[in-house]
């Protein structure tokens, strides 16, 4: 099964329709007002608008209010939440939608007890550990504290780019890789030729002869 690709952080239509044209299965949009990332829900619109059929969207929320998300899935069609703060488990579950939960590896954590609550989750998404940074911060973790039996399918991101993702894939086999700086020219500018080098890069991981 080939390797899924989402490309986070995408604050331009043009930026969704090169991601999608380079490949990408699904593009996330960062709702969190501290990011260079973050987009309004018209911006939000507009960027799902302009996308070809059959991409997924990933909303992304830090730790914010129910009805800051309610408000949100109202007025952005959204395929997928992501929970990417230290939401429990009963607090993904609230919205009846599909959800992932990113896991930091922090060192010395144990990610598969992190892991066990989020057993209804689409996707379990390991990144990074910065402190004060939530994610999208380009640090890459140490892919031996990977459990080996998540509950649910690995997505895994941190500090991935077309150098070092085919590398991942081998090692990990995930289910899918998310990125989003490194696939950029600029915080929250995406460049095309770094998306296409990367979606290069993740066939060269899954190819049996890479
Ligand atoms: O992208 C952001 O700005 C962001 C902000 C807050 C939480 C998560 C964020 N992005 C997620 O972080 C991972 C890793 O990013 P990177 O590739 O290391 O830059 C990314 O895949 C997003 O899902």
């Amino acid at each position: 099964m080939p390797t899924r690709v989402k490309i986070c952080g995408i604050t331009r239509p043009q930026d969704g329709l090169a991601a999608a044209a380079a490949g990408a299965h699904a593009i996330g949009l960062v709702f969190h007002p501290a990011s260079p990332r973050y987009v309004t829900a018209s911006q939000a619109r507009d960027i799902v608008a302009a996308l070809p059929p059959l991409v997924s969207v990933v909303g992304l929320f830090v730790d914010a209010a129910e009805g800051e998300i309610r408000d949100l899935l109202a007025q952005v069609p959204l395929d997928l939440i992501q929970f990417h703060g230290a939401e429990p488990a009963p607090d993904c579950r609230r919205f009846g939608r599909r959800y992932l939960k990113a896991l930091h590896a922090r060192p010395g954590a144990d990610l598969a007890a992190a892991a066990a609550p989020y057993d209804d989750a689409a996707g379990l998404l390991l990144d990074a550990f910065v402190s004060g940074v939530p994610g999208g911060s380009g640090q890459t973790f140490d892919w031996a504290a990977v459990p080996a039996g998540l509950p649910r399918p690995l997505l895994l991101a941190g500090g991935l780019d077309a150098g070092n993702v085919a590398m991942a894939i081998r090692r990990l086999r995930p289910w899918a890789v998310d990125v989003s700086s490194g696939v950029e020219s600029a915080p929250g500018v995406k460049d095309a030729q770094k998306m296409g080098m990367f979606m290069q890069a993740v066939r060269e991981g899954d190819s049996p002869h890479g």
